[in-house]
């Protein structure tokens, strides 16, 4: 990412935070704009021009706009899941589920 989780630099890094925020995971971060060999060569690692960049247990997943794409279809709980990540929204959507029951 741009930045720090705390002090995003750019909207799209903001983004990303804003997302992994709401689904309550832990994840590293790392501020590409404190080593310039970091920028260039993640880009060349995950064949991505752009930052910032999303990994899941080392898998490469995309940029801010596929993450938000994945968040708002509801995958990015299942792609979560199948690292063993139980995501926050899962539980709000199980809850949600038991409402509909009562
Ligand atoms: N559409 C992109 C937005 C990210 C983007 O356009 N990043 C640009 C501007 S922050 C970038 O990383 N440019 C190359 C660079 O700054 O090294 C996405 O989905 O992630
Ligand atoms: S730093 Fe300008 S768009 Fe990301």
């Amino acid at each position: 990412m741009k930045g720090t989780p705390d002090m995003p630099r750019c909207g799209f890094s903001n983004a990303v935070v804003q997302i992994l925020r709401m689904h309550g995971v832990d994840y590293d971060a790392h501020n590409v704009l404190a080593d310039d060999s970091v920028r260039q060569g993640i880009k060349e690692y995950s064949e991505w021009p752009t930052i910032p960049q999303i990994f899941i247990n080392k898998e490469f997943i995309g940029g801010c706009d596929i993450l938000l794409q994945l968040h708002q279809s509801g995958e990015l709980i299942e792609e979560l899941q199948k690292v063993g990540i139980a995501s926050a929204l899962l539980e709000a959507e199980v809850d949600e589920n038991d409402d509909k029951k009562k």
